[in-house]
């Protein structure tokens, strides 16, 4: 029975239709029941029967019920079908008897002596013998077919895979990628530099495309089917992502919602199979090796994966015996994850009873469990509070040598204080790539705010349009003590107007007067990120080719290139309007 489970659940993806699934059998099993015990039935149905014993051979339940009938009836004093036992004991011999059923003839010339018919039904030995024989059947199709169905989960293998040596000898651990991997990624990136060029994602100058590079990500698409039938409508997800991300490096991924951010990580995790492209991982692609690659990979799901009924010591125990931690550094290893997420206190509490924050908590030190070298966070922060946040942001930091990390989130200020690199993803597919303050650089400019009095203000913003032409107003003027105060934009691209300006008001008497205060600062990347995503928000599609053709990838754009983020400007200006 247990094999046949495991069988029936390759065709099953949810818990809905397992129990579905389940009914279908138990009503089908309780008809077929009825059938067999009730005489009337099988008067009526006799011709039926033999062909449907054959069938039921194969199906594990039948002789299971079958067996257990037989052994319990061979120590009663009638028999199965209702005749007086010649002994009330059960040996072996009744086991290798034929299990007959009598039922009244139908014939009508059939005369007394053969008033009845027999049903056969296999002795109660080959009742085992199926059973020990459907147990081997079905253990094995669910092994294979498990193997190379997968559904919308997980990445199927090849056909063949039992007789691939990588299956049964899978690479261990941690490896660098060997030589014949490596040129094939490095001819990889040169058919992508030529070919790709306009599909290819904006990457400034902060970010370092080199020999270190743990992570690799090709060119991955993944759409799902949003109508009834698979002919339906087509969402694209993911579209064509490639980036890469060196060792010792934390990269944050951000996104509006339905980005494609989960979708990306599930594909890297092996939860979900891309239509198109592959990803490395210290040489191991998820197409080929995702067993030597799960054996380095730890991962916080956005929607935590727990267990009421067990407590986090439970949860940490299960999760290090299936990643393989040595029984004699097991408790090391827990004790110190759930103190370094403050749960040590609570460890032996269900988990039905922690909040949202402390679940999240315990998912975050599940991830981290057994040292892996690339590590999955989908924002994993998500319900703490700020201390708790905090927290969680130096272990993720402290924890970052000698391993790939990649987070999802929202917040932009997780992002700034954690992303070594930051990418955006807008409609599935990347916008641009790089350091805060490079992406600040590029793409946002510097905020600049004066608080005039209000009979200046006029005169103020004339001064503002002929020393600051690059400037936009950031949002309508906002009412302060002593005056009103005037936001601007100045793109990065504009910086040499400010020195020249802010020299005018300090030197002009007569201004010094006007302006009741003044602040220069650059802009946050909350800004940074509206102004990359903002083409999506807008849906405007005459800015979006533009923004994506605008750049190369290998060729890295200085800070204050003299190239605006065009569009960006024109979009933001049309927010604040
Ligand atoms: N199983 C699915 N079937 C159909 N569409 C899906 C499926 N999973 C995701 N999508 C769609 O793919 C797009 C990307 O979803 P995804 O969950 O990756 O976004 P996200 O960036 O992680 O969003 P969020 O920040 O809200 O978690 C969305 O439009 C979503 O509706």
């Amino acid at each position: 029975m247990v094999p046949l489970a495991f069988f029936a659940s390759v065709f099953l993806s949810t818990a809905r239709q397992a129990v579905n699934a389940g009914m279908m059998v138990f009503v089908v099993g309780l008809m077929v029941i009825s059938l067999l015990s009730n005489q009337f039935l099988l008067i009526e149905l006799y011709q039926y029967v033999k062909p449907l014993v054959s069938v039921l051979s194969f199906l594990p339940p039948f002789h299971l019920a079958k067996a257990m009938s037989d052994i319990s009836s061979a120590g009663s004093p009638t028999d199965i079908s209702g005749l007086p036992q010649e002994s009330y004991y059960f040996d072996w011999e009744q086991m290798t008897r034929d299990r007959t059923q009598k039922v009244p003839s139908t014939d009508s010339n059939a005369d007394s002596t053969n008033a009845y018919t027999t049903v056969f039904l296999p002795p109660t030995y080959a009742s085992l013998l199926f059973l020990v024989g459907d147990a081997i059947l079905y253990g094995l199709l669910a092994w294979y077919l498990d193997g190379v169905i997968r559904g919308n989960h997980g990445m199927p293998r090849k056909l063949h895979f039992p007789f691939q040596l990588s299956y049964w000898l899978p690479t261990k651990g941690k490896s660098p990628p060997s030589g014949q991997q490596r040129s094939v990624l490095q001819d990889t990136d040169n058919d992508q530099d030529t070919s790709d060029e306009d599909d290819a994602p904006l990457l400034t100058k902060g970010y370092k495309l080199g020999a270190l590079d743990a992570m690799e990500v090709h060119a991955l698409r993944k759409t799902f089917s949003t109508g009834l039938c698979s002919r339906g409508n087509v969402k694209v997800a993911v579209d064509g992502l490639s980036l890469k991300v060196q060792e010792n490096q934390i990269l944050a991924l951000l996104g509006h919602n339905g980005a494609g951010k989960s979708t990306t990580i599930n594909m890297l995790t092996g939860l979900l199979k891309p239509d198109q492209g592959n990803a490395y991982f210290y040489g191991l692609t998820i197409t080929e090796d995702l067993d030597a690659i799960r054996n380095i990979l730890g991962v916080c799901p956005q929607h935590d994966v727990l267990w009421g009924d067990l407590t986090a010591y439970e949860h940490m125990q299960l999760f290090g015996h299936l990643k393989g931690i040595s029984r004699e550094n097991m408790a090391t290893e827990i004790q110190t994850l759930l103190e370094e997420v403050q749960l040590n206190h609570v460890a032996d509490h269900r988990v039905r009873t922690y909040s949202g924050g402390m679940k999240r908590r315990l998912s975050v030190a599940l991830s981290f469990l057994g040292d892996p070298s690339i590590i999955f966070l989908d924002e994993p922060t998500t319900g703490m509070d700020p201390q708790i946040r905090r927290d969680i942001w130096n272990l993720v930091l402290r924890k970052k040598q000698g391993r790939v990390t990649v987070m999802t989130t929202h917040s932009m200020e997780e992002a700034d204080i954690l992303g070594d690199n930051i990418a955006i993803m807008a409609a599935g597919t990347l916008r641009v790539m790089g350091t805060s303050v490079n992406l600040k650089n590029r793409f946002a400019g510097y905020n600049i705010e004066l608080v005039v009095r209000h009979q200046d203000r006029a005169a103020i913003e004339v001064l503002v349009r002929e020393k600051l032409p690059g400037s936009t107003k950031r949002s309508d003027p906002v009412e302060v003590e002593g005056g009103v105060l005037l936001p601007y934009n100045l793109p990065p691209d504009r910086q040499a107007e400010i020195v020249p300006f802010f020299t005018v008001i300090e030197r002009e008497r007569s201004l010094a007067d006007k302006i009741v205060d003044y602040s220069i600062s650059q802009t946050t990347l909350e800004e940074v990120f509206l102004n990359v995503t903002v083409g999506e928000l807008f849906r405007d599609q005459e800015y979006q080719p533009a923004l994506l053709r605008s750049h190369s990838h290998t060729t890295p754009l200085s800070p204050l290139s003299p190239e605006p983020p065009h569009g960006s400007k024109k979009q933001l200006s049309d927010l604040s309007q």
